[in-house]
């Protein structure tokens, strides 16, 4: 098989960098490092296949790759890529569904429990010796088992957060999608217990709202004050999905002078959260940097992935994982 160039522009596992290696010419420049931009500079007008994550694969950038065959996101959400751009020149966009539902689910619940039984804020409490006598009602939390769960989004992820809430914390769930899901097929263990809900119903409803949802132009600010001001009073916002879905500024008067009692937040508009961004040290918000996949096994599972998509996209295969560019 012909040998071909590929780009690696995030650090990949040194097991999948050999399986690389192995079939192809394999140059590895990070653009976010200044002393790797030039190296990356000087492979991509070669590069028949990219791969890496979290770095904006634009027009511009598109347009030095004369060669690209294809591009290989290690990461599930495909709004770093010009998916207009990919889809006219016919460059396969591959991405990593599936492997980390699981766990992106875990660190979603874990921001659920964390904002409601404020966890992060009673341990800081003990940390800073200020655990001098029982705590007070002031200080007590709200349950979470038996609460409703509304969910923005109802894909892969989004069903496997309703799983844990349903099954596991006995809550009834909401769901808002672009569509219903048959969940006799998709996930009969859900039956009964997940209710696609218009939006308006939803935020009337559920004392969690979690956004679960891609970044595209039909999401981007969609979470807006309107969203919020529909939100029951006392209601707890999580945001797993992306950022720049929310309306920040609209968050934080929500949190500030409206009704929501808590905010948990995995990601942001601009990320890393800006040291001046008052959600950073916001007393009811509980802020992750970006840590939904990031466990040891689901970010090789992501890497494996990524290459093996890569490496059948290269070879003339059908990869294991395309995103079809023309349905965002
Ligand atoms: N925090 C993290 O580390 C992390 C990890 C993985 C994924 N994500 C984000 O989560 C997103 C969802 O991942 P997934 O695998 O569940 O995707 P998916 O494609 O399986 O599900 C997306 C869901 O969003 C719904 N949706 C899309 N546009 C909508 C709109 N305009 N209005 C209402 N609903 C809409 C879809 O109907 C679907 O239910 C990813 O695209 C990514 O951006 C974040
Ligand atoms: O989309 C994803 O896979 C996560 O957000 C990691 O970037």
């Amino acid at each position: 098989m012909t040998r071909k160039n590929v780009l690696v522009f995030r650090e990949l596992p040194d097991d999948q960098l050999a399986r690389l290696q192995a079939a192809h010419e394999v140059t590895v420049a990070n653009p976010r490092l200044d002393a790797q931009r030039a190296a990356f500079d000087a492979a991509l007008p070669l590069a028949h296949g990219l791969i890496g994550s979290s770095f904006p694969v634009d027009d511009a950038l598109l347009a030095r790759a004369p060669r690209l065959e294809v591009v290989s996101s290690v990461s599930v959400g495909v709004d770093n890529y010009a998916l207009a751009s990919l889809q006219a020149r016919g460059i396969l966009l591959c991405h990593t569904p599936g492997v980390l539902d699981e766990t992106v689910a875990d660190t979603v619940f874990a921001l659920l429990m964390a904002t409601s039984r404020r966890v992060v804020e009673l341990s800081n409490l003990v940390r800073d010796g200020a655990w001098t006598k029982n705590i007070g009602e002031d200080l007590f939390g709200f349950d979470v088992h038996g609460k409703t769960l509304g969910l923005l989004g109802f894909g892969r992820i989004g069903q496997a957060i309703a799983r844990r809430a349903a099954l596991g914390f006995g809550m009834p769930v909401l769901y808002h999608a672009r569509r219903p899901v048959d969940l006799a097929s998709q996930a009969p263990e859900l039956q009964g217990r997940a209710v696609h809900t218009p939006l308006a119903e939803l935020l009337a409803r559920a004392d969690f709202v979690v956004a679960m949802l891609p970044l595209s132009d039909s999401t981007r600010g969609m979470i807006d004050a309107s969203v919020f001001a529909a939100m029951r009073p006392g209601a707890v916002f999580i945001n797993g999905g992306r950022g720049a879905t929310v309306q920040e500024d609209a968050l934080l008067a929500a949190l500030d002078h409206g009704t929501l009692r808590a905010a948990g937040l995995d990601v942001f508009a601009t990320e890393p959260l800006p040291a001046a961004s008052p959600l950073r040290t916001h007393p009811r918000v509980t802020p992750l940097p970006h840590i939904g996949s990031a466990t040891h096994e689901t970010r090789h599972a992501m890497a494996e992935l990524a290459t093996t998509n890569l490496l059948q996209a290269l070879a003339g295969e059908r990869p294991a994982a395309v995103f079809d560019t023309a349905s965002a």
